[in-house]
């Protein structure tokens, strides 16, 4: 499985992962909305460079001019709730993606103890397609492989694409483990080494969902 880290080479998206943990600039939750929106376009304009290419003659005023352009059938999904503004920078980009959505949220059973709950999907037929999903935080990695297993039910796609902006060492491995290797990329912008008891990102940036949304009941 490749595993890429595009905040290995320095550039701008550093600075927008840099805001979203500072613990200052996060409290603007329209901002911190908007860094995760602008991570996305970045990430889907360098997930297509993996895409198939053909050259189709474009009739401009002038003349025909000879285009290299995507030949993927792309859906994008995500997951629910931090992976809206996400998913809307993939879609800024990628503009004619068909769409996926899927709801996981953890229950708590108990202060440290919770199970993921998966209770809404809503996704065009996936086979042979390019499916990114996508989601800014990869803390187990448990949501995401619910979130792809509720997916798979909707066909076979050709290509997977895992794009997260945070992710802990140990969801890297667990993803390595439990999607199938030969067809997934793995796109992140940071690994960070440790998860703390409640199964937070250290150091992380926090609640995703509820720095963009607000804290929920
Ligand atoms: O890798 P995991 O351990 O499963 O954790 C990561 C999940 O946590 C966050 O969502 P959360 O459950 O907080 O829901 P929210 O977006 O509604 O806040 C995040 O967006 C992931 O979906
Ligand atoms: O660190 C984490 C873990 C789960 N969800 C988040 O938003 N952040
Ligand atoms: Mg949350």
């Amino acid at each position: 499985m490749k595993i890429v880290n595009l905040g290995e080479s320095n550039s701008v998206l550093n600075r927008f992962v840099a805001e979203l943990r500072d613990v200052n600039i996060q409290k603007d939750s329209m901002r911190f909305r908007r860094n995760i929106e602008r991570i996305g376009e970045i990430m889907a304009y360098e997930i297509s460079k993996d895409f198939t290419y053909s050259t189709k003659g474009i009739q401009s005023p002038l003349g025909i001019a000879p285009m290299n352009t995507p030949d993927d059938s792309v859906v994008i999904s995500t997951i629910l709730r931090a992976g809206l503004p996400y998913h809307q920078g993939f879609l800024s980009y990628l503009d004619n993606a068909e769409n996926a959505f899927v709801s996981a949220y953890r229950k708590y059973k108990d202060r440290l103890n919770f199970d993921i709950h998966i209770e809404y999907i809503a996704s065009p037929r996936l086979t042979d397609k390019t499916l990114i999903i996508t989601d800014p935080m990869l803390a187990t990695g448990s949501s995401m492989e619910l979130a792809y297993e509720a997916l798979r039910t909707k066909g076979h796609p050709a290509h997977i694409h895992v794009a997260s902006i945070i992710a802990s060492k140990q969801a890297i491995e667990y993803i390595q483990r439990k999607m199938p290797d030969d067809i997934t990329t793995v796109w992140v912008a940071a690994i960070d080494d440790e998860l703390d008891d409640h199964s937070y990102i250290v150091p992380g940036l926090g609640d995703a969902g509820d720095l963009s949304y607000g804290e929920k009941e």
